[in-house]
């Protein structure tokens, strides 16, 4: 165990630069692992998560040579792994791995992850991936063994926003000659999409009459790339959040990501009333990229619609937080999905708020919040191994009357190693209790 206090930081602000992003450092190094030849990739995330998908792709047949700032990653056919695929705590490396693999005859893989992984649903990739005609032992829940084959196209009709189900069939798409369609009800985050693009794969988007359909050209095979991967949105969400909450706070983030997909908590903390500035807008390998400054103001409550959760999703348990601060009900609605990540997320924040003095009502999806412009605090937080979780009461902890204590808090590099020294850097009160 190790617990973690965060304690009231008036004198919160700065500059500060977050680490890659999870999504696309994922993409880029299964990308290139695909691709014949060698691929260079900067700013990589070297959290646990994508540790987890560089061994995964390395034990599948690709070279990589590493360092912080530069990696090579030499791609070519992939074989059999002598061993099982550990994909931690990751949905995203298990889900796009499988994808990515499955169409790969005579391969054969066993997928294992942590606890948390192991009760996460796997249905939604193996069922249609199935139908595309690789073959599985197990279905719904790691382990489970992969059996490559040639694979068929796919008309895939989602019933929920899922970038990792869309990922993973595009991906298995590569290796079939068959036509590729994925149809979400909304869109949700194209980080795939982008890069296939920059490995010279035909891929386009459009509305259609059942929501957002993507689908794959015939030029399917990848041309070796450099891909400059940008600052994580949904890291930086905690710094953004902090300034929100904290009188007279004001940060700024160079070099973030903000793609449409992943924009959903800055629009919502912008309703809410805190002040949102976006400078130097390019785009880096593809993707728009800004300097994101957010400053504090008085804060309104906000309604969450569910049309708007998958540009939140990650981010929903530290906007739950950020409207506690609030003065009214703030209501976020559509929020099933979030009972499937690396916790109950749902059950975990309405947890962490009660202790923390706040009055919240979960429902079966939705959360209501009643903020009181201040939040007492004081409470202990349980974070059940999640990263998310714990990152985002540790942030509460900033804001609040009194200090918040976390049971544990190592789950934080799954996505965010670093985290402590950034908020430190800025002000933030944090310390390691044991
Ligand atoms: O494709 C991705 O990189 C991700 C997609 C989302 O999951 P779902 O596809 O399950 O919504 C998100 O929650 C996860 O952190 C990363
Ligand atoms: C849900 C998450 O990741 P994954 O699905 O890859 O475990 C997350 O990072 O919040």
């Amino acid at each position: 165990m190790s617990a973690w206090r965060s304690s009231p930081s008036p004198q919160f602000g700065g500059r500060a630069t977050v680490p890659g992003d999870k999504s696309i450092s994922h993409r880029a190094l299964i990308l290139s692992a695909m691709a014949e030849g060698e691929s260079r990739i900067r700013g990589l995330l070297t959290s646990e998560d994508v540790m987890a998908t560089a061994k995964a792709v390395e034990a599948l047949g690709a070279r990589i040579e590493g360092n912080g700032s530069e990696w090579r990653v030499e791609g070519g056919p992939w074989t059999s792994p002598e061993d099982p695929l550990d994909c931690g705590n990751s949905g995203t490396s298990a889900r796009l791995l499988m994808g990515a693999a499955a169409g790969v005859e005579g391969l054969r893989a066993t997928f294992t992850g942590d606890a948390s992984l192991s009760r996460r649903p796997m249905h939604r990739i193996t069922e249609p991936l199935s139908r595309m005609g690789a073959r599985f032992d197990g279905a719904d829940h790691l382990p489970i063994t992969l059996h490559g084959q040639r694979l068929g196209g796919i008309d895939h009709v989602g019933r929920v926003a899922s970038a990792q189900v869309k990922t993973a069939l595009l991906f298995a798409g590569l290796r079939s000659k068959g036509p590729v369609r994925i149809v979400e009800p909304v869109p949700s985050r194209d980080h795939g999409e982008v890069m296939l693009l920059q490995f010279g794969v035909e891929v386009d988007a459009e509305p259609c009459p059942e929501g957002w359909c993507v689908r794959l050209g015939n030029q399917r095979s990848l041309r070796p790339t450099d891909i400059h991967v940008p600052g994580d949105p949904s890291s930086a969400a905690f710094l953004w959040a902090a300034a929100a909450i904290i009188h007279g706070a004001s940060v700024t983030t160079p070099g973030v990501c903000i793609n449409a997909g992943r924009t959903g908590f800055l629009e919502a903390i912008e309703r809410m009333g805190a002040r949102v500035e976006i400078d130097a807008e390019r785009i880096q390998s593809g993707e728009p990229v800004a300097d994101v400054t957010v400053s504090h103001d008085r804060l309104e409550p906000i309604h969450l619609a569910p049309d708007q959760v998958p540009s939140t999703i990650d981010e929903i348990p530290l906007l739950a937080c950020v409207a506690s601060f609030a003065d009214g009900e703030s209501h976020l609605e559509g929020l099933g999905e979030l009972r499937h990540k690396e916790s109950d997320r749902l059950g975990a924040v309405a947890a962490g708020l009660t202790a923390n003095g706040v009055s919240v009502f979960p429902e079966a999806d939705a959360l209501r919040i009643l903020g009181r412009g201040k939040v007492r605090g004081g409470g202990m937080v349980l974070a059940h191994g999640d990263h998310r979780i714990a990152m985002a009461f540790l942030t509460l902890g900033l804001g609040a009357r009194q200090p918040v204590t976390l049971d544990d808090g190592r789950s934080i590099a799954v996505s965010f190693p670093g985290f402590a020294e950034v908020m430190r850097s800025l002000g933030a009160q944090l310390e390691e209790l044991e």
